[in-house]
């Protein structure tokens, strides 16, 4: 509902000289933290309207970024709308962040409820001893009641919003070591150490685990502070809504007020000029305030070479951190911690088999061991190699790629900024051959293709061209060479896995 929240928005940047997210409320994913948004409300509306018409009254839940309010009824809801609309909207900034929302909805639940209490009160009445104190029947509950009905109404408001990751959660080894550190170190005291501290991997490597654990440490270690998480589509989603609404300033006021911003997939700013430059001036902002500010991206901030020079810059200011493959140890690892948490009876090998097969990126291991899980559900039978192999046989066929020829061209004309047609001239300038060769090389490796077919497809070239092509790069690998890319130099290992990763993802 965000024209309420808009107009509230204004509201709250007039009177409160409070910061409402000074309140303290850790991240919000237990029912003790659904009791916490009762209590950040209490304070906001005060605590007799609290009674009046919240405790055991209203449903509270939070739904991705929305605190949703449900209500007995459309009367009610009209009614506490116009009346709660500000210390709502200051609960869900406090609970969420500046990227929050708020509705309202009659709760059917509530109005069964709302019936049952009124016949029960009826009932009560009818009851009643005359002889009993006249206290009994009056419609204002006792104090332990009251707090009865608010521990029921915090009950019934079950938490669905997000669920973050945790660092204790996340298995460290020699890929991402480095990062988890920075991660750890930053959490420890926010805006002093690698600031901003971006970090980069292929998909599926943990980035957005790790920025979710660096969340909410520093939720759990500074509880004042106003820390936001979000994707770098939803900060354009915001700011394109802002745009379109003419509410700028309260998108600013939003974003330049926090403690952390932490930004994943920030990789979805290229080619965007106008998110990049609104997230340009909010990261200067920070910057001179000294809040700590956190990006992921599946690049490293020079090779996404549609940002602007700007912001690459301020990116690479303080550390950049890369995150790799996690190599066959880790994976192991990971597996075994994942067939703990579901309480999977696997055997070692089972566990080594599965982290030899599927080597792309965690997730594909996880939905691996989430399907030996079923079958040991289905048939409570201990997961030996054999049965895994056989379980796995569909998915592992499923998670092969096919990457055609074309994919490698839009993916290496990309990276190193060059025109399709440059690929398949005849130039030979460093900066048009490099890129060349590499797609050539990458795609003897990724398909099937003959050497004929890669040359035909790279210009009409012959298959001799292909061939001194793939031994040209694998020189490179073996000598570690470096290849230039957006005017730097880059070790060839590096550029080649990051498209492979590219590749991979697209
Ligand atoms: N080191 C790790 N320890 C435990 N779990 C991990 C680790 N790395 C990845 N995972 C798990 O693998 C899954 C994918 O990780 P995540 O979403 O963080 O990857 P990502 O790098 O952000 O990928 P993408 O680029 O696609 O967004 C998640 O369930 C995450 O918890």
């Amino acid at each position: 509902m965000q024209p309420t929240s808009l107009a509230v928005e204004g509201t709250l940047c007039a009177s409160s000289t409070k910061r409402p997210t000074e309140a303290k409320l850790g991240p919000a994913t237990t029912e003790s933290d659904a009791q916490s948004i009762y209590q950040l409300l209490a304070q906001q509306v005060g605590e007799r309207s609290f009674q009046n018409w919240f405790a055991g009254k209203v449903s509270l839940k939070l739904d991705g970024n929305f605190l949703v309010v449900g209500v007995a009824s459309p009367f009610l809801l009209t009614w506490m709308q116009k009346k709660f609309s500000s210390p709502i909207y200051a609960t869900a900034v406090a609970c969420i962040g500046p990227s929050a929302e708020y509705r309202f909805e009659v709760n059917p639940e509530l109005t069964g409820q709302e019936n049952s209490k009124s016949t029960k009160n009826q009932s009560a009445d009818v009851d009643a001893d005359p002889s009993a104190d006249s206290s009994a029947t009056t419609s204002e509950p006792k104090p332990d009641r009251e707090r009865l009905d608010q521990n029921q109404a915090c009950k019934q408001a079950p938490y669905k919003g997000r669920r973050f990751s945790d660092l204790s959660s996340f298995v460290t080894g020699k890929s991402n070591q480095l990062a988890f550190m920075a991660a750890q170190q930053a959490s420890d005291e926010p805006g002093a150490l690698y600031n901003p501290l971006f970090i980069h991997g292929g998909v599926g490597v943990g980035k957005t685990h790790l920025l979710e654990g660096f969340y909410r440490k520093v939720r759990q270690q500074y509880p004042s502070l106003q820390v936001v998480f979000l994707t770098a589509e939803a900060f354009g989603n915001y700011f394109s809504k802002a745009l379109q609404e003419r509410s700028l300033p309260g998108f600013r006021q939003r974003f330049r007020n926090v403690d952390v911003l932490i930004i994943d997939d920030i990789d979805f700013f290229e080619s965007k000029r106008m998110f990049q430059e609104e997230l340009l001036h909010t990261i200067k902002h920070l910057e001179s305030h000294g809040r700590q500010l956190v990006f992921s991206s599946d690049r490293h901030p020079r090779l996404l070479t549609k940002m602007s020079e700007e912001l690459t810059t301020r990116f690479l200011s303080g550390l950049v951190c890369r995150m790799e493959s996690p190599e066959t140890e880790l994976r192991l690892e990971i597996a075994r911690q994942r067939a703990l948490k579901l309480k999977t009876p696997i055997t070692e090998g089972a566990l080594d088999y599965v982290a030899r097969r599927f080597t792309n990126n965690v997730r594909e291991l996880e939905g691996a061991i989430n399907c030996l899980q079923t079958y040991h559900v289905m048939t409570s039978q201990k997961i030996t190699t054999t049965m895994a192999r056989q379980i796995l046989a569909d998915l592992e066929r499923d998670c092969i790629r096919i990457i055609k020829l074309d994919d490698i061209k839009q993916i290496v004309c990309n990276t190193f900024g060059v025109s399709e047609a440059d690929l398949k001239s005849s130039r030979r300038a460093r900066n048009i051959s490099q890129p060349r060769m590499l797609a050539m090389f990458l795609a003897r490796k990724l398909t099937q293709a003959a050497y004929s077919e890669i040359g035909d497809f790279f210009g009409g070239r012959n298959h001799s061209t292909v061939m001194f092509a793939e031994k040209q790069v694998r020189k490179w690998l073996e000598n570690h060479s470096s290849i230039q890319v957006a005017l730097q130099e880059w070790p060839t290992e590096e550029i080649i896995e990051s498209l492979e990763q590219q590749l991979l993802a697209s």
